[in-house]
């Protein structure tokens, strides 16, 4: 369960979405919507605590430092000095600490993970040297070595290509099954409606309730 009171996401003390109020259920799968400049990233980033609330506040029920995180592609940093397999390892870090090691059976859930996002291939390649989709997978493949009960996405199918949307929309729907709260910022309409059955719109007024608070009153 997410719960938001009153949330509204700013800078410098200057609100730029609108008054967020409700909750979002244990295991629902919501897109996030609304036209450029609606604030839907600054919401995002606000509940995931790397920007402070101008005003309300938010409920995650787990530590921030658990969430799964995925910011838009132009924020990412690509350049650093790790293969593709090493990226999807630091996945692990809340479960075994930085100087932890990597177990046996953590190599088996990386390579598992790989596996589902049809990147094993790509074990050793730089970061930097893939495709956007190929990064796009490799990142998702990371989120599953969180284990997070919590995933909030930015725009995770920007400039993806249809195979590979479908191979990621999938593992979102795995991963809701298995019980995670799931918040994606999408642009796409018929994507959204394809896939997905509560939608937060930021369009609608400067008040927005989460769907569940409407399913509740409808
Ligand atoms: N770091 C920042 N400092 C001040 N204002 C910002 C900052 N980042 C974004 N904004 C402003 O906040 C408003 C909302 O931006 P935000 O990126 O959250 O919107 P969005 O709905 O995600 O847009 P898009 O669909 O274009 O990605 C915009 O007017 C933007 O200029």
């Amino acid at each position: 369960m997410m719960r938001f009171n009153q949330l509204q996401g700013g800078y410098q003390g200057r609100a730029v979405t609108p008054q967020v109020t409700g909750a979002l259920a244990a295991g629902s799968m919501t897109a996030l919507v609304g036209a450029n400049g609606t604030g839907k990233s600054t919401l995002l980033k606000t509940i995931a605590g790397l920007i402070p609330p101008v005003s309300g506040s938010c409920e995650l029920h787990i530590s921030r430092n658990a969430l799964g995180w995925l910011p838009q592609r132009s924020e990412l940093e690509t350049r650093f000095p790790l293969t593709a397999y090493e990226l999807v390892a630091m996945g692990c870090w809340p479960r075994c600490g930085w100087f932890g090691g990597i177990t046996r059976a953590l190599r088996q859930e990386i390579d598992a993970a790989l596996d589902a996002v049809q990147m094993r291939e790509f074990a050793d390649a730089q970061p930097a040297m893939l495709s956007g989709g190929q990064l796009q997978r490799v990142l998702f493949a990371r989120l599953l070595l969180q284990q997070s009960r919590v995933w909030l996405l930015d725009e995770p199918f920007n400039g993806i290509d249809t195979p590979t949307v479908t191979l990621l929309m999938s593992i979102l729907q795995q991963q809701q099954q298995k019980g995670t709260t799931l918040l994606v910022v999408l642009h796409d309409r018929p994507l959204v409606a394809r896939y997905f059955t509560d939608v937060l719109s930021l369009d609608e007024s400067s008040t927005v309730q989460t769907p569940l608070l409407r399913r509740v009153a409808s």
